[in-house]
């Protein structure tokens, strides 16, 4: 049975990068892989720390899709392996939800937004669904450390 996740306040909300669970990486405090994530787009520049301070991810996701600010140029090669490294991170960080990732065994995991067609699977379920394969990644990489 696939399991779907989009909203925080729903049913696996946890899975979503806007959950609350932050996280040390690259030596700085992280308060959402959404913040760590578009923060990213701006890495060498005065906008990663103005995005790692903001209050909450809505307003992170707000400044990193705001194009008045000079995204890194090599954003498309680096973006997905940027967002292994911020879910991988979270979840190791966090027992209760590494507990919810891995009780899902083998399922599906979806991120169900009617309006991202390359991290969810868009309105119409064509979408390519990233963030959901990385969910699934990383699974698999807590579940061998699990069991190792
Ligand atoms: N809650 C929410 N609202 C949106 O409008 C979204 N597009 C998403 N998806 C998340 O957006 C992040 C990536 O955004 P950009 O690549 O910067 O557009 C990523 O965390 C998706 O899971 N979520």
């Amino acid at each position: 049975m696939t399991i779907y996740f989009y909203a925080v306040r729903e049913q696996y909300g946890c899975f979503s990068n806007f959950s609350p669970h932050g996280f040390e990486l690259d030596g700085l405090y992280w308060s959402t892989s959404e913040h760590y994530f578009q923060a990213q787009k701006f890495v060498g520049t005065s906008h990663l720390e103005q995005i790692r301070l903001v209050k909450n991810p809505k307003d992170a996701a707000r400044m990193g899709r705001e194009r008045s600010r000079p995204l890194r140029q090599d954003w498309e090669q680096v973006k997905d392996d940027i967002m292994r490294k911020a879910v991988l991170r979270k979840f190791q960080t966090h027992a209760d939800i590494k507990e919810i990732l891995l009780a899902t065994g083998d399922e599906q995991l979806v991120e169900n937004s009617p309006i991202d067609f390359y991290w969810g699977c868009g309105s119409d379920g064509s979408g390519k669904n990233m963030l959901g394969l990385i969910l699934m990644e990383v699974r698999e990489i807590l579940r061998s450390q699990h069991n190792g």
